[in-house]
């Protein structure tokens, strides 16, 4: 999650940078390092770099400037480089001419198919952060005609920044050079960035304003107890899951709320003998209505979608603390949505759909432009959305988004969903704002699915165990 920033707040940043720093030097860091990059490419590809052939790919922006300098720094490395420029007239001027000095050649889109075919390595310099919408015919052809690796500058052209949609040609690069740090579009369309390289050009974005949009500071956010602490002021989270048949979804979310903070677990259902026999520290009870006093609820996994699934959640909708709803509680809003009205409209709701679900209350499949599909359902539920995937995005009612770097594919086994659901509910009753909570608890998750993949294959149960290092993990990055 830390480090990935929307095209408007690495902008800031940049405009931050550009007053700090002499004319043309952030240009030139970044496309250094994109030659060093293009360069062990090469080297990889065709067992050399000196003599190789590169045709550089250059748009209109900045971003076709760093291909053309990139181009430069490789020609003084032995390297033949051909730009072919998409608008001439608009080619970055002091790049071109750093180009040509050094020997580089600059070619029209009609010369460009021939030297595309000899070509060892394409630069993608079309479009950077500025880029909208897919690849304009020109260039699609150009980037069909590619057989050769391709480096992307910054990003794949066409590909949406800060949402990772693809509606059109896009590029499809076997490297993506960044510059500061990630962008959405790195986490969210992995398969057309292949192999993602951050370049530090010195940015300064540790401003704590800017973090509290989009960079969630995990272990920041994570509760630690302090002396005065007692197992009540941690917070104590409530879990109505499981049924007396499929007792599974209680112990996992249950038991992944007892590992994620120290205080208190009350667990409410028909699963209450299995829960305790695994869990000794858990309060189990057979109802909500006997649960006790909760600061925050869980609500969903596996308490099936009929009438009496229906009243439980409209009983923990009732209470006036937070409440994670999740799948059987995700599809029961879906069907039967004046089960909200028992909700105070105070109360924080976060919801967890995966695309399924997302389906099922939107009318919808969530389609390419994940964020924003987020983003509406949010709006729509005046709730924090947790859309479950490859890549998890976290939105808020008031447009905040974030997503999680992801981490492998573990996660997809069953029974992740409950383990995610008891991370969200702890750190709800915590007290933490619930976007923050939702998505602290995502990235715990992916991290604790990573290391309980050590001893691969890994199960859900695995996962819960692996949750305390990886708290321990994240923590110990920051200290
Ligand atoms: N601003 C900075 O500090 C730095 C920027 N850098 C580079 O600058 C890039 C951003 O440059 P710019 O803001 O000049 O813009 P871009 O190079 O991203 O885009 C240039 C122009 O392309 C046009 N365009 C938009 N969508 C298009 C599409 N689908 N097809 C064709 N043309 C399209 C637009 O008119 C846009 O202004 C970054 O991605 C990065 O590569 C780096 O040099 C590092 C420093
Ligand atoms: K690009």
């Amino acid at each position: 999650m830390q480090g990935i920033w929307t095209t408007e707040r690495i902008r800031e940043a940049e405009g931050r940078a550009f007053a700090v720093t002499p004319e043309g030097e952030l240009m030139r860091r970044a496309s250094f390092g994109l030659a060093v990059q293009i360069a062990d490419l090469l080297e990889d590809h065709t067992g050399g770099v000196s003599g190789r052939r590169v045709v550089l790919l250059a748009g209109s922006g900045d971003n076709g400037g760093d291909a053309l300098w990139a181009g430069a720094f490789l020609r003084r490395r032995g390297v033949a480089v051909t730009a072919i420029l998409l608008k001439p007239e608009k080619a970055h001027a002091k790049g071109l001419a750093a180009l040509k000095r050094a020997g580089g050649r600059a070619v029209s889109v009609a010369d460009g198919p021939q030297w595309i075919a000899q070509a060892d390595v394409v630069v993608d310099g079309i479009v950077g952060i500025s880029g909208r919408g897919s690849l304009r015919p020109d260039a699609a052809r150009l980037v069909e005609l590619v057989e050769a690796p391709i480096v992307a500058v910054d990003l794949p052209s066409g590909v949406d920044p800060d949402t990772g949609a693809v509606d059109g040609p896009a590029v499809t690069a076997a490297r993506t050079v960044t510059f500061g740090a990630l962008k959405p579009v790195h986490v969210l369309a992995p398969a057309h960035c292949g192999e993602v390289v951050l370049v530090d050009i010195g940015l300064e974005l540790a401003d704590p304003d800017l973090q509290r949009l989009d960079v969630v500071d995990v272990a920041a956010a994570w509760p630690v107890p302090g002396p005065d602490d007692d197992k009540y002021s941690q917070g104590v989270v409530g879990i109505a899951a499981g049924s007396a048949t499929y007792p599974g979804a209680a112990v996992l979310a249950s038991g992944s709320a007892v590992r994620a903070t120290s205080g208190l677990v009350r667990y409410a259902g028909h699963a209450a003998d299995v829960v305790r026999a695994q869990w000794p520290e858990i309060i189990a009870t057979g109802t909500v209505a006997d649960a006790g006093r909760v600061q925050a609820w869980v609500v969903g996994p596996g308490i099936g979608t009929g009438a009496e699934g229906r009243d439980v959640l409209r009983y923990v909708l009732g209470q006036g603390v937070p409440v994670c709803a999740d799948a059987d509680a995700t599809t029961i809003i879906a069907k039967s949505p004046d089960v909200l009205d028992a909700r105070d409209p105070d109360t924080p709701l976060v919801l967890t759909p995966h695309a399924g679900e997302y389906e099922r209350l939107m009318g919808r499949k969530p389609g390419a432009d994940r964020v924003t599909a987020a983003r509406e359902a949010a709006k729509k539920y005046d709730a924090v959305v947790l859309l479950k995937g490859h890549c998890t995005v976290i939105a808020a009612p008031d447009g905040r988004v974030a997503v999680n770097k992801p981490r492998g594919a573990w996660l997809a086994t069953a029974g992740s969903g409950d383990v995610l659901s008891g991370l969200v509910g702890a750190l709800l009753a915590a007290g933490l704002d619930p976007w923050l909570a939702a998505a602290a608890a995502a990235d715990v998750h992916s991290l604790a699915g990573a290391i309980a993949a050590q001893n691969a294959p890994t199960s859900a149960s695995g996962l819960v165990h692996a949750i305390p290092e990886a708290i321990r993990a994240i923590r110990s990055l920051t200290s």
